[in-house]
């Protein structure tokens, strides 16, 4: 999977000062970080929606797909427009591997 996220990244680094014109990655840094975030909240949001119709409709789960992606990439690019990389969220899903969600959330309470 990081195949495929480090090629991204490796692309958002060089689409960043591209022409925006030609470039959408190169649109969004141009227009800045409301726009991305407007953009990463609109495709959460999509997201959310895509998925309450998978139950109704199983064929809906492409769409799903599709949403989720949209997401993930736009979340790609708020990373690297603030100095980050995907690489950062996987050593951090890395370190949670193993805790319990629920003992977790117990020991910030002690
Ligand atoms: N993975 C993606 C990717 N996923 C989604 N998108 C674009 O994200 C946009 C989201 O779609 P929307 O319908 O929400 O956008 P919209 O309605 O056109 O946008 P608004 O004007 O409404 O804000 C579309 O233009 C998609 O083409 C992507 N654009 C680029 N990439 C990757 O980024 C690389 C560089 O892209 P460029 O910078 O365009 O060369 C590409 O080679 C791809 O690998």
């Amino acid at each position: 999977m990081s195949d495929i996220l480090n090629q991204l990244d490796a692309a958002l680094s060089e689409r960043r000062h591209a022409d925006p014109d030609t470039s959408y990655v190169a649109s969004l840094h141009h227009k800045g970080l409301n726009k991305i975030l407007e953009k990463v909240g609109e495709e959460a949001v999509e997201t959310v929606l895509a998925a309450k119709d998978v139950d109704a409709d199983p064929a809906s789960r492409e769409a799903l797909i599709a949403e989720t992606a949209d997401l993930w990439f736009h979340s790609l690019v708020m990373l690297s427009h603030l100095g980050l990389d995907h690489r950062q969220v996987l050593d951090e899903l890395a370190r949670r591997f193993g805790v319990s969600g629920h003992e977790e959330k117990a020991s910030r309470r002690s």
